[in-house]
């Protein structure tokens, strides 16, 4: 893939820093012509294959296809590329409402009300994604974003695709980068991965969501990959127990070690936990407990 080779910031001004990670660094930019806001994506590209620092062109084509291939309101949306020298930078939507991450730390955990709303949104973005043979492979807190601060209701958007994969027809892939906590026992045993291992971190997600708690996290990576190939993990009565059964059966029903027997996220979204009761069924419920009562 080609992208434009003229330099950025003839075409936008460069503004602060609003993340970096093992990629480089995400910076605000403004568009010069119509003074709309951008987020910069500034990858720094390995001039010789086997140096260490900065990234090699073919995963930054990767992203740059994954994201030309999935448009969706959860996922965040690809505007233009620029290379200049050993810089490719990525022009996206940019995301201001801060990380999931930010969001759960300041409130400790979330209500179950809330929790749905997120999730229900982050199914529809990733459900998207696996419907075109895409699997994330990083989904964490730290790449849910949230659309703005301020809105009662805010979007979600999936960012980082850095680690994305699309999987062509009888194809075998197989990787073992990840964050720890939220890696499937599938990628720490290198056994050819799917998108089912996405629904994996889902599951974590949820526990995270519901309680503040990682679900597997030791006191090391080495403890915490012993924790998840052992699948040991509890529901501990102290951050557990006002939380619904149908909350702890869809979580169980991710974190299940053969990824064929995990739900997909089109399951996850029929899932009594997620999937909207109608008025009916609310007034018929209503209606039973009151003739219970009576
Ligand atoms: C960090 C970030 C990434 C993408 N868009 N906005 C913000």
């Amino acid at each position: 893939a080609v992208f434009k080779p003229e330099n950025v910031e003839d075409f936008y001004e460069i503004g602060e820093v609003l993340g970096s990670g093992h990629f480089g660094q995400v910076r605000q930019v403004r568009e010069r012509t119509s003074g709309t806001c951008w987020a910069g994506k500034f990858l720094k590209i390995r001039k010789i294959a086997c140096s260490r620092l900065g990234l090699d062109r073919g995963s930054v084509e990767r992203e740059v296809e994954v994201l030309q291939t999935v448009q969706h309101p959860n996922i965040v949306a690809l505007k233009d590329v620029f290379e200049s020298r050993a810089e490719v930078v990525l022009i996206l939507e940019l995301v201001s409402g801060g990380e999931l991450f930010d969001f759960i730390a300041a409130k400790e955990d979330l209500l179950e009300s809330e929790a749905i709303e997120f999730m229900t949104q982050i199914l529809e973005g990733l459900g998207f994604m696996h419907s075109r043979n895409i699997a994330h492979f990083d989904l964490k807190p730290e790449n849910i974003m949230l659309s703005d601060k301020v809105s009662p209701h805010p979007n979600i958007k999936l960012i980082d695709f850095g680690l994305a994969h699309r999987f062509h027809q009888g194809e075998e892939y197989r990787s073992t980068s990840g964050t720890p906590q939220y890696i499937a026992p599938e990628v720490i045993n290198s056994e050819p991965l799917s998108t089912a291992a996405d629904m994996w971190s889902i599951g974590v997600i949820t526990y995270i969501l519901l309680s503040g708690l990682s679900p597997f996290q030791g006191e090391t990576d080495e403890e915490t990959l012993r924790n998840i190939i052992a699948m040991n993990y509890e529901f501990h009565a102290r951050y557990f127990s006002m939380t619904s059964s149908m909350a702890k059966d869809f979580i169980q029903k991710l974190l299940v070690k053969n990824p064929i027997d995990r739900m997909t996220a089109e399951e996850c979204l029929l899932h009594p936990w997620i999937k909207p009761i109608t008025r009916k069924q609310v007034a018929k419920r209503n209606r039973s407990s009151i003739n219970m009562k009576n």
